[in-house]
């Protein structure tokens, strides 16, 4: 790591520096608005400042308990990150550095705990371009290839290829621990997994390059843990634990071919399903339009779903009978379990996108019942039956982060306290506030899964 203060002052003028330091008591920094990380791939990148920046999801968790560092004037930190050995370099530069009443943060420690062995001196991280030119290619050599596809974004002959390996395994876990500060930077809550269980696989998406002399280069793009449960009473049942795309490659189909690859090992294995650990937004909405586009290739789903559909035409709203009739029937998710090892809480998510999508956009009476099937299912999952005599409202709460819709559930002890405002014609707003950004959410992903059809099916034609 390389300490460096800016504009080193001869040292005459230090004491003055150090008097005038802080005028009030030091309000410190955090650490989001000093640091900053570069992915860099060669030698050259490095100090290169306009390649490859990234936002991480969160750095000030690392730095002391408010986030912020102390002590310092001017500071930055620039941390650049191999993607070729996956080491980290830390250059530090400040103007002054004195306890303004909060103490002088020791950052060593901080990236230490952030970037954990990975973390080398620059004469030692520049030296790693070329000594560990081949380290993905050395750790994946006796992985299993899962998937293998051409590169499509340029005609040098490139390979995507997915390969399993189990992470109880030494270059595999050494590999995974160099990784894992990638896992903290940019995945939410992200942490390191055991190595040592012999439970956990990990999923590498790498692109195959052959030079002109035939050698074949490997670079990460990304990968995946995946954990294997028991299923009672033989079974096992495979979690997506955490999936990362590495920020330069996203967006490019990677995700997908992990998330196909691990689908593609519970068919092969008959394993029990598939699920995903405290999932993103994206990754759901991802995994919702893949396991969307499943479905419809499996016939008896389009039979029931078409079914249900000509429910929604029968009397609006619909009964209590009908409505049973609007979801998926108990042995279609026994079979969509068995054969696309899709499990019931994502096929109901699924169900209600293809649902949507039988729906005959101008025919407002079934779209009116599909709002009501979606309302019950909503107030439901909020408000659920009543729990022990206690009563669950809800409650509008202002948000920054999203200042239309922000809700909490509380439970009032005799079903008529609250918070003075938790009269039942407010819950009926704020329930149908919750059904309007349902039924977005759902067309949207309708819309999405509808034009990804589409594209399949001309491609499908075109042979
Ligand atoms: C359990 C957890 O780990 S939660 C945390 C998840 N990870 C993170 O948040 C880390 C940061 N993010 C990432 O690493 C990545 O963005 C990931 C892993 C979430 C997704 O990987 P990516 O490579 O970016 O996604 P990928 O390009 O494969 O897929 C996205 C697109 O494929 C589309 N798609 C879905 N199915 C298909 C299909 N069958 N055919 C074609 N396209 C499809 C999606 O609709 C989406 O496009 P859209 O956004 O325009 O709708």
């Amino acid at each position: 790591m390389a300490l460096k203060r800016r504009e080193e002052e001869p040292s005459g003028d230090k004491k003055k520096k150090k008097r005038v330091g802080f005028s009030a008591i030091d309000s410190g920094i955090e650490a989001n608005e000093c640091i900053k990380i570069f992915l860099v791939r060669s030698e050259e990148e490095v100090g290169a400042s306009s390649h490859n920046t990234v936002d991480p999801v969160d750095l000030n968790q690392f730095f002391g308990e408010d986030g912020k560092i102390y002590g310092y004037k001017g500071l930055k930190i620039n941390v650049w990150l191999s993607i070729i050995s996956f080491h980290a370099c830390a250059e530090i530069t400040f103007e002054t550095s004195v306890d303004g009443g909060k103490g002088i943060t020791d950052l060593e420690p901080c990236l230490q705990k952030l970037f954990g062995e990975s973390l080398l001196e620059m004469k030692e991280f520049l030296q790693s371009f070329s000594s560990e030119c081949q380290y993905i290619r050395n750790v994946v050599s006796n992985g299993t290839v899962v998937l293998c596809k051409a590169g499509e974004e340029d005609d040098t002959g490139s390979t995507i290829e997915v390969i399993r390996m189990g992470l109880n395994n030494l270059p595999v876990g050494t590999l995974y621990s160099r990784l894992v500060p990638l896992v903290l930077l940019f995945v939410e809550g992200g942490r390191s997994v055991d190595i040592t269980d012999p439970g956990w696989d990990i999923y590498f998406v790498v692109k195959k390059t052959s030079d002109q002399t035939g050698d074949t280069l490997i670079e990460l793009l990304g990968f995946a843990t995946v954990y294997r449960f028991y299923h009672y009473p033989d079974s096992t049942r495979l979690r997506i634990s955490q999936i990362l795309v590495l920020p330069p490659y996203q967006g490019q189909g990677h995700g997908r071919h992990l998330i196909e690859s691990v689908n593609s090992i519970a068919i092969s294995e008959n394993l029990h399903d598939v699920t995903a650990e405290e999932p993103s937004d994206y990754l759901q909405h991802l995994r919702l339009c893949m396991d969307s586009l499943r479905l419809l290739t499996f016939s008896p789903v389009r039979t029931a779903v078409t079914s249900a559909a000509a429910h929604l035409q029968e009397v609006n709203p619909p009964k209590k009978a009908s409505k049973a009739q609007l979801a998926p029937p108990a042995h279609l998710a026994e079979d969509v379990r068995d054969k696309l090892k899709i499990g019931r809480k994502q096929l109901l998510r699924c169900w209600e996108v293809l649902l949507y999508l039988s729906v005959d956009p101008k025919d407002s009476k079934s779209l009116e019942s599909f709002r009501s099937w979606v309302s019950d299912r909503v107030r439901d999952e909020i408000l659920g039956k009543d729990f022990g005599g206690k009563e669950k409202q809800l409650v509008e709460v202002p948000n920054d982060y999203n200042p239309e819709m922000s809700f909490v559930v509380f439970m009032s002890q005799d079903g008529s306290e609250g918070s003075g405002r938790g009269q039942e014609q407010d819950q009926e707003e704020l329930l149908n506030k919750v059904v309007d950004e349902e039924m977005e959410e759902i067309a949207e992903s309708a819309k999405r899964v509808s034009s990804l059809r589409e594209t399949q099916e001309v491609l499908h034609i075109l042979g």
